[in-house]
Parts: C-alpha cells; sequence; structure tokens
C-alpha cells in the first residue's frame, strides 16, 4: 500500500467524510481508528490503513445498504416473508445476533440479492507480462477490469437477472439454488474487506427487519409514492 502520499491533511479529509457519513456503526469505527492513529506521530502507515480502510468500506456499505432500503419499499412481499421469518426464528423481544444467521435463510437470500446490485465492476489492475485468455492476447501493462455486472446479469446464470427475487438464492428443490453473486472479484486481489463487510451488511439488515417496517411515503394527496430507480454508471450501483 502507497502510504508515504498520506499526510495529516489527508487524514483529516477522511476525518470530514466520517462526519458525513456519521451514524453507521462502521463509519464511527473506522473514525476512532482514524482518530488513534493520528495521535501517533509519524504512524503513517497506520493512518494510511485507516484511510484506506474508511475509503474502500465506507461507500460500499452504503450503496448496499440504500438498495436494500429501495428494494424492501418496492416489494413488501418480501419484507414481509423476512420478518416472518425473523419472528419465528427470535421470537418476541430480542434483535438477531450473528448466531442466528444459519437460521434465518430468507434474510441472508434478501442480502445475497441486494448485493447482486451494489458492485458492478472491479479495480483496475494492470497486466504485469503478455498473457492468452479464451484466445485473446492481453498484452503486458494492459489495464483489466473484471465486468462483475456482466456475470450478475447472465441470465444463463440468474433466472430473470434484472428483477429482485431473493428467492433465487434459496436451495434447490424450493428456491431457485443460483450462486452468490461474486461482488467481491476474485483472484489474488479479491476484496480483503469482504468479511467485514459482508457482516456489517447482514447485521444492519437483520436488525432493521426486526425493529421497523419501511413503507413508501405518503404524498399529500394521501396516495404513496413510488420511488423511481434510476442507477448511475459508476464504480458502485
Ligand atoms: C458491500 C461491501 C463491499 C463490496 C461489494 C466490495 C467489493 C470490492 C471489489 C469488487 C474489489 C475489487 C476486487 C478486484 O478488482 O479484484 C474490492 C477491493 C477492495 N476492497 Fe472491498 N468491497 C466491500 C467492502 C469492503 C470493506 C468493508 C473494506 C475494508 C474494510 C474493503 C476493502 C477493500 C480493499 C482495501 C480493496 C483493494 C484490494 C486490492 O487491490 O488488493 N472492501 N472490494
Amino acid at each position: 500500500m502507497a502510504c508515504s502520499a498520506l499526510d495529516s491533511g489527508t487524514v483529516h479529509h477522511w476525518l470530514k467524510i466520517c462526519e458525513q457519513r456519521a451514524g453507521t456503526a462502521e463509519s464511527s469505527f473506522v473514525r476512532s481508528h482514524i482518530e488513534a492513529m493520528s495521535e501517533e506521530e509519524n504512524n503513517v502507515e497506520g493512518q494510511g490503513s485507516a484511510a484506506m480502510l474508511h475509503a474502500a468500506g465506507t461507500d460500499t456499505i452504503w450503496v448496499t445498504l440504500t438498495i436494500f432500503i429501495l428494494a424492501m419499499v418496492l416489494h413488501p412481499e418480501c419484507q414481509r416473508r423476512a420478518q416472518e421469518e425473523l419472528d419465528a426464528v427470535l421470537g418476541a423481544g430480542r434483535l438477531p445476533e450473528f448466531r442466528d444467521r444459519p437460521s434465518l435463510p430468507y434474510v441472508e437470500a434478501i442480502l445475497q440479492e441486494t448485493l447482486r446490485q451494489a458492485a458492478p465492476l472491479g479495480l483496475p489492475h494492470v497486466s504485469l507480462e503478455d498473457d492468452m485468455y479464451n484466445g485473446m492476447l492481453i498484452t503486458k501493462g494492459s489495464i483489466v477490469i473484471a465486468n462483475i455486472r456482466s456475470i450478475t446479469l447472465d441470465e444463463n446464470i440468474y433466472h430473470k437477472p434484472t428483477e429482485f427475487i431473493p428467492e433465487r438464492f434459496l436451495p434447490q428443490p424450493t428456491g431457485g439454488g443460483e450462486p452468490a453473486p461474486p461482488v467481491y472479484g476474485c483472484g489474488q486481489r479479491i476484496c480483503p474487506g469482504r468479511h467485514f463487510g459482508d457482516n456489517s451488511i447482514w447485521i444492519a439488515i437483520a436488525t432493521i427487519l426486526a425493529a421497523v417496517t419501511i413503507t413508501k411515503a405518503v404524498g399529500q394527496d394521501g396516495e404513496e409514492i413510488t420511488p423511481e430507480v434510476r442507477f448511475k454508471s459508476t464504480l458502485l450501483k
């Protein structure tokens, strides 16, 4: 990791973004981490790793949770099914914990279906030598970016890929038995924050579903407002 470019200005820049993103558990965890590192003089490497943790870990989780909220607004039947599952497993008076995860397959399916929409592209990598792939020459020095979206929208892998169908991830014969989406990349440079990200998003989703019901806003005319869905063509969502 190239840490030498990080100075206190950069660290304070990240702290400012933390302020803007304040409120998520991940944001406060990372903020305290960066602050602790900043207090130690010359700990540029520590500051660098804390800033990287924040840079790579904040928008990914935030985008995924935003897509989750949107999906629950648009698919109340999915939300209801997940809440029924949570009620059956948790009973009354407690929130989900990580030990409940294996007992909540439908919540898991909602997480996977949400993630499938989240990361369209991998990060750029440079080919260190000439390489042949499927009859194509990739010359040394080429920039290669994994097109994750071409996999997550491949109708040979995902039935009706443009639709939000959590059941696709439930085991067969009742579910579709489709594979988890490869949104964390693959190989040597696979996302190192995938377990942190996955656990952070799971506990947030499970807790939100257990604690509240997300519904459409109601306009002044008393009618429900259905949000218009528009995805941008960027690194995330
Ligand atoms: C929904 C959550 C997340 C998704 C979808 C995601 C996805 C990705 C993807 C697709 C890559 C590029 C892999 C490649 O090009 O081969 C990546 C790299 C990376 N991710 Fe994540 N990520 C998530 C959360 C996090 C979190 C929470 C952290 C840190 C705590 C993190 C840290 C990183 C870092 C440092 C890299 C660069 C790794 C390298 O180049 O060697 N990510 N992530």
